[in-house]
């Protein structure tokens, strides 16, 4: 059995990788980065290492890499042959492979499926990366048909690597992997350290909304609050009150659009919470509040569950402050949305800044706060 994964880096050597290589699977790691696929293939196995209490330590053996970017073809051959296709790019970077798995499809002989789940921190990342793969198929049904698609949900918290470490992976112990069964029809692949659900949804939302929303919050408020690493951040009273009064009003609604108990739910925040005191992690907020465009954009970790508690006649107080934390994440250099994201407030009304980062029309009843925000992070400058 082979298993095709796109992107090497931490989740996919840390976490994807090694469930597949841990279910039998032979591994191809498809990146872009030509040392990463040096070092791949000149090395017989690396390591993921858990630290933090309870922390194990695997050995993966049994891969193999490409460099798509040098050598398409063998990538295209590589996703024709294989059993289950995984990425783990980020969610703006799926449009990107579905031009190549496409082609992977159209070269497939098998009789068996190609299983194909995104494995991204985004709503529904399988359905955008099918609708990728559909735009480029065309008309080409028949290449469709030759593969199953699959959502999931990813959660461990995997930091960069230490180049030190060579191609060695340092992640907390806690994982979890749902995938949706529904499009399997009864015959899940198997992979142990998965566990397949019927209905996705509440999973990936509790998970974006409780242990993402919680992670981007303490990044945006700690740096503001001078912490350089998460666990340092959690560790200020101001900062983790500020997190935890955020997570109430997200944990709110997901009782109310998931029904989930909310005894159990109040565990599951306090268990996020815990993981991210891990000092072993030494995670920089830097990393975890990356890509500040993207996290303030429509349907993701902060606005989504802002927008929909504004809509129920809530007011989510704490979710807006976090926002207002998250517009200061400006200036960290190699980070392009930072960057951009300075740019935008220096250029553009808070009206339109709104309009055009966070999606929220003029009207709605979150509308106001963001601009005021807005507002209030140009003065700031
Ligand atoms: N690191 C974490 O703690 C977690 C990350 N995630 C999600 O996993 C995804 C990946 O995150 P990380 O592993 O942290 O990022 P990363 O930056 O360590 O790895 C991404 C890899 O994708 C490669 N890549 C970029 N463009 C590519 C292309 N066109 N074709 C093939 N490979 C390409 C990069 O070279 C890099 O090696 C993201 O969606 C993230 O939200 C989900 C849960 C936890
Ligand atoms: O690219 P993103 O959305 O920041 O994803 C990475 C994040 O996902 C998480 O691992 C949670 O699963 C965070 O710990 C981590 O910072």
């Amino acid at each position: 059995m082979t298993a095709v994964h796109f992107g090497a880096g931490n989740i996919g050597r840390g976490f994807i990788g090694l469930l597949l290589h841990q279910a039998g699977h032979d591994l191809v790691f498809i990146d872009v980065n030509a040392p990463l696929i040096a070092a791949l293939n000149a090395a017989d196995s690396y390591r993921v290492i858990e630290i933090g209490p309870g922390g194990g330590e695997t050995t993966v053996t049994g891969f193999s890499a490409i460099d798509s970017a040098a050598d398409r073809g063998a990538a295209v051959t590589a996703v024709a042959t294989a059993d289950i296709v995984t990425t783990a790019v980020g969610p703006t970077v799926l449009r990107f492979l579905a031009p190549l798995i496409a082609d992977g499809l159209r070269a497939r002989t098998a009789d068996a499926p190609l299983v194909i789940m995104a494995c991204e921190n985004a709503l529904q990342a399988t359905d955008a990366l099918r609708a990728e793969i559909v735009a480029a198929l065309g008309d080409d049904r028949r290449a469709l048909s030759r593969a199953i698609f699959a959502n999931t949900a990813v959660d461990r918290i995997v930091p960069t690597a230490d180049p030190a470490d060579g191609l060695d992976v340092r992640v907390e112990p806690f994982y979890e992997w749902a995938i949706e069964s529904a499009p399997f029809a009864g015959s899940p692949p198997s992979i142990p350290g998965a566990h397949f659900v019927d209905e996705l949804a509440p999973y990936i939302e509790r998970k974006l909304f409780t242990v993402n929303t919680g992670h981007a919050s303490t990044a945006y408020v700690g740096r503001l609050a001078g912490a350089a690493t998460i666990h340092e951040a959690i560790g200020m009273p101001a900062v983790r009150d500020a997190v935890d009064a955020a997570l109430r009003e997200t944990s709110a609604l997901l009782v109310a659009r998931h029904g989930f108990d909310p005894v159990v739910q109040d565990t599951y925040r306090e268990t996020a919470l815990g993981r991210f005191a891990n000092d072993a992690l030494a995670d920089p907020v830097e990393r975890v509040g990356r890509q500040p465009l993207r996290k303030l954009s429509r349907h993701e970790r902060l606005i989504e569950p802002a927008a929909d508690l504004a809509e129920r006649g809530e007011h989510p107080t704490a979710l807006v402050e976090v926002i207002g934390a998250a517009l200061r994440f400006v200036d960290v250099a190699d980070d392009s949305e930072s960057v951009e994201l300075g740019e935008k407030l220096a250029s553009l009304t808070p009206e339109a800044f709104v309009a055009d980062v966070t999606g929220v029309e003029p009207g709605h009843p979150l509308h106001s706060a963001l601009v005021s925000r807005v507002a209030d992070a140009q003065s700031a400058r």
